[in-house]
């Protein structure tokens, strides 16, 4: 096969290309600048956005032996996952920017261009396992959660819709422990071996996520409010909170039951924070809307018993799903706390991903 091996500059895509190249493939390495300020970024800080991060994308190929090119995907990426992220927030709902980036630019951009190209899959160094199952009509292609579960990134990838499923690689899916990949790194003789895992949302440089919601999207004080409507805090903007959130709420009145307030609603038309006890939080019911069904031989329109998973390494709950109109409505056997719209809801049939959906609205 044709591969265009998607490297970041990090020790996964490297091991992940350097395994492509071992399975036989004709491998071509691809580092995406994604980031309009690539000067911020700096190596070791937050992964793939800096212009370090492409030249040790370029000495792994050197060393794989492999061609190498750097592709920009910047416009691709603001308008896709940075508009999206400030849009969400605007709305005072909480984005995951890796599900986006993986919807809009890994495996559609990038993988668009490379079909195009001739290529035949992406390749990149995602922990998850894509198995083949063969049945009378062909065969079918299943996302699972990988091997290695704690690094397990299925979250993040159920997004990417059935008809992709062909052409991407996940050599990484059966690595038991990400030392092991470092050790795998070490031994190949790949300069990135030791290199710091990257964390956070890759296009802010400093890690300051409310900070960089204020430049772009201003400030607009207004009132945090506790569960009565009395006024017990400031805030800079509604838009910088999420449900769930306890710390960084500066809140001047303590509560009367003196037990910790958290932010349970974001009004942004009437500007306010609410907060209130962490009860408050609890969720039994999801309403998720823009579905992607990745299990053809399972039909959520009849109810299905399965497990959720709504942050990306949060734990799985049992719960039954349906397919209603266009919404999935999920009940939950045990509530979870602190769910935000626009988070998404990742649907599991033991460790095979059967979908996902965006949060709408939680009861
Ligand atoms: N800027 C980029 N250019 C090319 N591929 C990228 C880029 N950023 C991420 N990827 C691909 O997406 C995969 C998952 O990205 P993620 O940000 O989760 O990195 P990671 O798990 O830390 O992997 P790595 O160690 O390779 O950076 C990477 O392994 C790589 O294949």
């Amino acid at each position: 096969m044709r591969v265009l091996a998607a490297m970041s500059g990090g020790v996964d895509s490297a091991v992940a290309a350097a395994r492509a190249v071992d399975a036989g493939h004709d491998v071509v390495g691809v580092h995406m600048a994604l980031s309009k300020s690539r000067a911020e970024h700096r190596t070791g800080s937050r992964g793939c956005c800096s212009v370090e991060d492409g030249y040790d994308a370029r000495r792994a190929a050197d060393k794989l032996g492999i061609p190498y090119y750097v592709w920009d995907l910047s416009d691709d990426f603001e308008d896709t996952v940075v508009d999206d992220f400030l849009s969400e927030y605007a709305a005072g709902r909480t984005p995951n920017p890796c599900v986006r980036c993986n919807e809009h630019v890994k495996f559609a951009a990038l993988l668009e261009r490379g079909l195009a190209m001739g290529f035949d899959a992406v390749c990149t160094g995602h922990y998850a396992d894509l198995r083949d199952i063969e049945g009378s009509d062909g065969v079918r292609h299943e996302l699972h959660r990988a091997a290695n579960h704690p690094k397990d990134q299925s979250y993040v990838l159920a997004v990417m819709g059935k008809q992709v499923l062909g052409n991407v690689l996940f050599p990484l899916g059966d690595v038991p422990t990400k030392d092991q990949v470092r050790v795998e790194a070490a031994a190949r003789g790949l300069g990135v071996s030791l290199k710091p895992d990257s964390y956070d949302i890759c296009f802010i440089a400093d890690g300051d996520t409310r900070g960089f919601l204020r430049k772009r999207l201003g400030e607009n004080p207004g009132d945090i409010v506790d569960e009565t409507g009395a006024v017990v805090g400031q805030h800079l903007g509604a838009f910088a909170y999420t449900v769930g959130q306890r710390r960084g709420l500066g809140l001047g009145i303590p509560a009367k039951d003196g037990q910790p307030r958290f932010v349970t609603k974001i009004d942004i038309d009437a500007n306010l924070v609410h907060v209130g006890p962490v009860e408050a939080l609890d969720v039994y019911r999801i309403v998720g809307s823009d579905t992607v069904w990745l299990a053809p031989d399972l039909d959520p329109a009849e109810p299905l018993r399965v497990g959720v998973q709504v942050r990306a390494h949060g734990r799985e709950i049992p719960a039954t799903v349906q397919s209603v109109e266009s919404k999935l409505l999920v009940d939950l056997d045990e509530p979870l706390r602190g769910l935000a719209a626009g988070q998404s809801v990742v649907v599991y049939d033991g460790s095979r991903v059967l979908g996902q959906a965006t949060v709408e609205e939680t009861k």
